[in-house]
């Protein structure tokens, strides 16, 4: 609203000296103090608090540096970028290198034409512009192209909406559903916080549903039915089913027919789906595979006005781990021409997402093909990587299922493990007394004694009363022994001064 509309509140208010309210955590939005992400939270604040005790006194902890398996952040740990994406982002980024001789023997044949390619495709040829709010068109039609690919169904690239990543992406679409307290998303429990930190921003309410740990993190369809129901008596209006496949922090692959069910209950109940898909590149095991939302839903016959479905996609994650660079988009299928006007209006208010990241949209959604120059080398890259991801996946999984009390689902995708510790009482004793949860208690036990660091189950929420920790499968190959052996002493130590 706009101040000269407003009428003046009261015979004071004309000139008096009252002042603005001070800034204290009390005066901020109430949103804002309600949300909260563990991914980043108490226990990584305390580790960077580590690194540099580590850093300004070597020895002053049992351990030389801090092992952080709190985040998805593969190139933090070492992994290597992709060279082909490199090297048509440099050559994007620095066209006056495109035409000199050099270049043609430090950069792939088939680099320096897709740069070529995609430079025609921005206007002004400046990836230093602004772009049009939905992302470049040109790319936009590559990312379809690679959708079509991947399913087998037409992709419209007005559909499409390039953001700085999925994370974007999401809060865009809290804010056009979320009206008030009363609106409900359903969401997985366990979480990526980023869901509860939005819907909780947004001012909405987070409707669980629990995986089932015993059916490996399986999503039943009457537990769905259960909480809808459950809401609905509380007022709720549930709006939205958020579905992350392969799961954070769980790990689980769904199996196409309980896609099929998921499509069905969302389609009768008129909710929206939300679909995470930003791991689709990650699954590690033979038996499962990827299957998009999009394709199940168009392969059930069901159209643009039969669901209305929002797929997201990051460079973030796959082989590619590309986070720092900010790029995803979300694919909006299924609502109104008046409605996909107001998602216009909130992508424009930012003006465009950044370039880059749109760049490497692009390319991860239509990599090198069998023939191009750079397909060998590119492919060799992907494998290795996902080859070894598969092996630390399951090394983690196997030593933390040795653990006395752990119990561990194997890590079917993403790049997490998601283990259940049974707590002796002594330890939750200790940590009420320590007035903290007792996953965290145990996890800041492990990082003081260790230096690893995880994130306690409940930053993602539990089944009450059962505690569990992520750690993801990033650090080096070579390290995860270290850390294999390191968690095992502590977890032996840790477990003989609270057993009963
Ligand atoms: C399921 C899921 N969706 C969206 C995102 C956001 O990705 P963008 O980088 O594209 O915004 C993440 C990031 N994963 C976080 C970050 O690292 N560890 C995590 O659990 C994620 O795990």
């Amino acid at each position: 609203r706009f101040l000269s509309t407003l009428q003046p509140s009261s015979p004071d208010s004309m000139g008096s000296d009252y002042s603005s309210t001070p800034v204290t955590r009390d005066t901020l939005n109430p949103k804002v103090l309600n949300c909260e992400y563990a991914v980043r939270g108490e226990i990584v604040t305390l580790a960077q608090k580590l690194q540099e005790e580590i850093k300004e006194n070597p020895g002053s902890h049992p351990f030389d540096e801090i092992l952080y398996c709190n985040i998805g952040n593969p190139q933090s740990l070492a992994q290597q970028p992709i060279t082909f994406f490199r090297e048509v982002l440099a050559l994007c980024d620095h066209p006056a290198i495109l035409d000199k001789s050099e270049t043609q023997g430090l950069f792939s044949a088939d680099a320096i034409e897709r740069a070529f390619q995609i430079l025609d495709q921005i206007p002004g040829r400046a990836t230093g512009a602004y772009s049009h709010s939905q992302g470049i068109k040109g790319l936009r039609d590559t990312i379809a192209s690679g959708i079509e690919a991947r399913d087998g169904y037409p992709v419209d690239p007005n559909d499409l909406f390039l953001t700085d990543g999925a994370s974007p992406a999401v809060h865009m679409m809290m804010q056009l559903l979320i009206r008030s307290e009363n609106d409900g998303i359903l969401c997985p429990i366990p979480q990526y916080p980023l869901y509860s930190a939005s819907i909780a921003l947004h001012g909405g309410t987070l409707v669980p549903y629990y995986l089932d740990e015993q059916t490996g993190w399986g999503l039943e369809i009457s537990e769905l039915e259960q909480q809808l129901k459950t809401a609905k008596s509380k007022g709720i209006d549930v709006r939205a089913l958020v579905v992350i496949n392969p799961g954070n922090p769980t790990g689980q692959v769904l199996g196409e027919a309980n896609q099929r069910e998921i499509v069905e209950f969302c389609k009768r109940e008129g909710l929206v789906l939300l679909a995470d898909e930003v791991y689709q590149e990650n699954v590690y095991v033979p038996d499962k595979k990827f299957h998009s939302f999009k394709k199940v839903s168009r392969s059930m016959g069901y159209g643009e006005k039969d669901i209305s479905l929002v797929s997201f996609q990051s460079v973030s994650k796959g082989f590619y781990g590309e986070c720092g660079k900010r790029g995803g988009y979300m694919e909006v299928t299924g609502f109104s021409p008046e409605v996909r006007e107001q998602i216009y209006k909130v992508a424009s208010v930012n003006l465009c997402s950044n370039i880059s990241g749109q760049i490497l949209a692009s390319l991860i959604m239509s990599p090198p093909k069998v023939g191009d120059e750079s397909y060998v080398s590119f492919s060799a890259e992907k494998e290795g990587i996902l080859s070894s991801l598969a092996r630390r996946a399951k090394t983690l999984e196997d030593a933390l299922n040795s653990l006395e009390g752990v119990t561990c689902n194997r890590a079917e995708g993403a790049m997490y493990l998601f283990p259940r510790i049974n707590l002796p009482d002594k330890a939750i004793k200790a940590a009420e007394a320590a007035k903290t949860a007792p996953d965290a208690f145990y996890a800041k036990r492990l990082l003081n004694a260790t230096g690893i660091v995880v994130v306690p189950g409940s930053g993602f929420r539990q089944v009450p009363g059962t505690w569990h920790f992520r750690c993801t499968i990033l650090p080096q190959e070579e390290k995860i022994p270290a850390i294999v052996s390191r968690l095992t002493k502590f977890h032996e130590k840790f477990m003989s001064e609270f057993r009963g």
